[in-house]
């Protein structure tokens, strides 16, 4: 028998049941569910990350559709609860689903949904900011600093890498590997390498017109390489950020041979998924190396990281807060919930999952549609016209 989890309940007489696992910023996601007529349950369990038994009690015997998070397991046995349920809508409150198994969604006919788009400035913002904490040792200069241990300036105190002129290499150059590429090129006028397996066409564009503008103002012009493997990437540049899906073809993509084939003093940041770096290498690799420097934002095994990692002063680690921004947040939530909404309303799947804004403008009633299923094409369905 499950335990049961506590709750908090919006709109009890709603006609339909909508289940989140977490507690959400904001109010707009729970306001826009209630006005189509949901009761909404929201578990406030003090627990951080709920087992898949805790979300088989939340589903109970009747339930429509559930936000969750991507710290849970969304496989066969959760997927089949909420089919038994009566559920055919589940949302994670994030882009990136790794955590769930679409296959077995598509065999229970459940639609999967995805928050891409709202969170892809400030996740690039947090990958920015730990590619100049990490190349300026900030952190370690904070420690020194609360410490007590400043006795005035020194030429060699804290001395780090200058990101003017250099190669700033992304791997994954969708969404958040663009607008990363766009800040560093522009920001700190680096140079660009990227891999993808498309051509970034656009950041590529991007790129050459911000060269023109440089060179008509007399100043040395950026420049940009598509590279042809992930290697040339990690040979050449001086600040590397990893951008793509964890999947197959991701895991331990940063290993203890392409570790080696780095530059020495280059700096590594990681914002996309902590598989996709070999951590126990990546220790090893930082404690051979001291002036190599990692900005992480998330670990292989979350929440824990490796052993040795806390340890190390060329490490800058932080809790998986790329997406952490007000607006952001709240904007997921919001799109998790329209997801889950419009399966149960039987509204069509949003055009183009890339252009979410209208359903963030707070001013206006969202479109009716749900912004971003993943398996709307498995599951056959229809796509909205607007
Ligand atoms: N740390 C955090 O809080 C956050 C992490 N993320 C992670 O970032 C990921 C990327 O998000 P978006 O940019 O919105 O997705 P996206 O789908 O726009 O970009 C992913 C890119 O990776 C590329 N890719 C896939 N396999 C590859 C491979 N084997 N080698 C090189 N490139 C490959 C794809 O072609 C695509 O361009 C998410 O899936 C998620 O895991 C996203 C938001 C916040
Ligand atoms: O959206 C995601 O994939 C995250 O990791 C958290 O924003």
């Amino acid at each position: 028998m499950a335990k049961p989890v506590s709750i908090e309940v919006w709109n009890p007489h709603g006609k339909y049941r909508v289940v989140s696992t977490k507690p959400m910023p904001g109010t707009r996601w729970i306001n826009l569910l209630i006005e189509q007529d949901c009761r909404v349950e929201i578990c406030t369990q003090k627990k951080t990350i709920l087992s898949v038994e805790d979300i088989i009690a939340l589903i109970g015997d009747k339930c429509d559709g559930v936000i969750g998070q991507l710290t849970e397991d969304w496989g066969e046995t959760l997927f089949s609860a909420l089919s038994r349920a009566g559920g055919k809508a589940f949302s994670n409150m994030a882009v990136g689903y790794n955590n769930v198994d679409v296959n077995a969604a598509n065999k229970y006919g459940v639609a999967v949904g995805n928050t891409p788009g709202v969170l892809t400035e400030t996740t690039a913002e947090l990958a920015a900011s730990l590619s100049v904490s990490a190349a300026r040792r900030i952190v370690e200069a904070d420690e020194f600093m609360r410490a007590g241990l400043y006795d005035g300036w020194l030429p060699n105190l804290f001395v780090g890498n200058l990101l003017k002129g250099q190669t700033v290499g992304v791997i994954g150059a969708g969404r958040i590997g663009s607008a990363y590429a766009r800040m560093m090129v522009e920001g700190f006028k680096m140079n660009l390498i990227y891999y993808d397996l498309y051509q970034a066409t656009r950041l590529e564009k991007f790129v050459t017109a911000y060269a023109e503008f440089l060179k008509a103002n007399g100043e040395q012009p950026v420049t940009w390489k598509r590279a042809a493997s992930m290697d040339e990437v990690l040979r050449e540049a001086d600040v590397i950020s990893l951008h793509p899906i964890l999947d197959k073809t991701t895991y331990h993509l940063v290993n203890k041979e392409r570790l080696a084939i780095m530059k020495k003093e280059a700096v590594l940041v990681n914002c996309s998924r902590g598989p996709v770096i070999d951590e126990v290498a990546l220790v090893e690799h930082l404690k051979q190396n001291p002036m190599f420097r990692v900005g992480l934002d998330v670990f292989e095994d979350e929440p824990y990281m490796k052993p040795g990692l806390a340890d190390l002063k060329n490490a800058i680690v932080v809790p998986h807060i790329a997406s952490a921004s007000k607006w952001t947040r709240e904007g997921m939530a919001t799109l998790a919930a329209l997801n889950v909404l419009g399966k149960i309303k039987g509204y069509p799947i949003w055009s183009d999952s890339n252009r979410v804004e209208p359903f963030l403008n707070e001013n206006v009633p969202p479109p009716a549609a749900s912004p971003s299923i993943v398996n709307a094409k498995a599951l056959g369905l229809p796509v909205s016209r607007l």
